[in-house]
């Protein structure tokens, strides 16, 4: 369970003080796949990123696997953040080191003997089904295959929940589908809770069980979608633009 209450972040800016995140309250349940949606600018990423700690809010509580990491010292929060994966639309991985130098590095900094790091990372690329690319370098892959990797470096701690910042985006359609079948076998195989912040609708449509809208630092919408159907328990938010709704739940009249 992944929980934010009340999260407000601000950024200090040379031409004022500027609120990103705006008292923000949401809940994540254990083993499902949520989505965060809404136009650019709106606060999706800042607030992803408070999920795992790397964004500190300014007010507010982030309670992510029963640790409240807004109490914890920075040495506690790192390892909580071992159980938290992420991967980016521009996927970070590192071009001077091989696709299983990549998967290792979260290994190297666990400390995990050689052996068992070997063992760990081909047993990750075989999950992600780029075993053959073992001794590549990232430069030598396509978009798609290189979100493989960050996916399978993400996998190699054996995280709880896995952060998606845009993991898509950069992608054609085709590529696209298959990196979201990566994350529901990712899902239903190791019964990762998954947070995915997007701005296309059909990832959301694919794959998502939950859906936040955020605009304008705010949370203005929230509600749920059965699996591709549009028929769902919802939990409307005062103030909210219905589009977003409208768009992914078939036209529901709130
Ligand atoms: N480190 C930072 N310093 C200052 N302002 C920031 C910082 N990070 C984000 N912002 C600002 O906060 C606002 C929200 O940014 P954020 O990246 O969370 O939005 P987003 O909804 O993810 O947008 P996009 O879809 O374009 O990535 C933006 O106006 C952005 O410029």
């Amino acid at each position: 369970m992944i929980t934010l209450e009340h999260v407000s972040k601000i950024y200090h800016l040379p031409s004022g003080r500027f609120e990103a995140v705006r008292n923000v309250s949401l809940q994540v349940p254990q083993g499902t796949i949520h989505g965060i949606i809404g136009p650019s600018g709106a606060g999706k990423s800042t607030l992803l990123r408070m999920m795992n700690a790397l964004e500190l809010p300014d007010q507010g509580t982030v309670t992510v696997l029963g640790r409240e990491l807004t109490a914890l010292p920075e040495t506690t929060r790192r390892e909580v953040r071992r159980s938290i994966g992420m991967i980016f639309q521009q996927f970070h991985l590192l071009n001077n080191r091989t696709v299983s130098g990549n998967v290792s590095v979260p290994l190297e900094l666990a400390g995990l003997p050689r052996r068992e790091r070997l063992n760990r990372v081909r047993e990750c690329l075989r999950f992600v089904g780029l075993e053959d690319k073992a001794g590549q370098y990232p430069a030598s892959l396509s978009g798609g295959q290189k979100q493989r990797v960050a996916i399978a470096r993400a996998l190699a701690s054996r995280p709880d929940i896995l952060l998606c910042d845009e993991p898509t985006s950069s992608l054609d359609p085709k590529t696209t589908a298959e990196i979201l079948e990566v994350l529901l076998h990712v899902h239903r195989t190791l019964g990762v809770t998954i947070v995915i912040v997007t701005h296309e609708m059909d990832v959301v449509r694919s794959i998502c069980q939950g859906v936040s809208v955020m605009e304008d630092g705010r949370l203005t919408d929230a509600f749920t979608l059965e699996r591709n159907e549009a028929e769902a328990g919802t939990s409307g938010i005062a103030g909210y633009s219905a589009s977003y709704r409208e768009l992914l739940l078939g036209g529901t009249e709130v």
